[in-house]
């Protein structure tokens, strides 16, 4: 199980992200939106908001890295695994590592970042792997339709931690 749990949800419903080393793969502000997108799918379903954070103290830092960067989650090269990410927590928990040596797409050649992205940021807020292979924490990566997202499961597992969306 990649989401190397450390705690189980997130106490407070605004929660800072932040990107440290990019993609060369994308432009940054492709990745900016992409993963701004894949918090949004969350944000949707729950009553969670995330704000953007310049500092390096944000909740959830999302980094592209490769082979062994300083966890105990060396990455393997290209294809393999393709993210990891950490169970709320201080530190290191909520922060989302993707693999930088994948071929990273905004479509549907190579791996789409919008997806895997909202698998690992399912983690990041303290959900586990699903064996259903219509839930987005399927453990393996699939082409998946960027319209909902969330099959049913993840929307009840989401609102099982943190609650139902508040009527907005
Ligand atoms: C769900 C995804 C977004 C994140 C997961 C990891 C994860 O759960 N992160 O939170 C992932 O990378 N799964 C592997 C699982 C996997 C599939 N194979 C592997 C061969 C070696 C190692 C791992 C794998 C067979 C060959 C295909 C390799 C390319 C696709 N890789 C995967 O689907
Ligand atoms: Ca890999
Ligand atoms: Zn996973
Ligand atoms: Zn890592």
């Amino acid at each position: 199980d990649y989401s190397h749990r450390r705690g189980n949800r997130w106490k407070k419903n605004i929660i800072t992200y932040g990107v440290g080393r990019y993609t060369s793969d994308l432009p940054v502000n492709t990745v900016d939106a992409l993963i701004a997108s894949a918090l949004d799918v969350w944000a949707k379903a729950s009553p969670l908001t995330f704000l953007r954070s310049y500092s390096h103290q944000a909740d959830i830092m999302v980094e592209f890295v490769g082979n062994e960067h300083g966890d105990s989650f060396p990455f393997d090269g290209p294809d393999g695994t393709l993210a990891h990410a950490f169970g709320p927590g201080e530190g290191i928990g909520g922060d989302v590592h993707f693999d930088e040596d994948e071929a990273w797409t905004a479509g549907f050649k190579g791996f789409n970042l919008y997806v895997v992205a909202a698998h690992e940021f399912g983690h990041a807020l303290g959900l586990k792997h699903s064996q259903n292979p219509e839930s987005v924490m399927y453990p393996t990566y699939k082409n998946r339709k960027t319209h909902n997202l969330l099959s049913s499961e993840d929307i009840m597992n989401i609102n099982t931690l943190y609650g139902p969306r508040d009527k907005r």
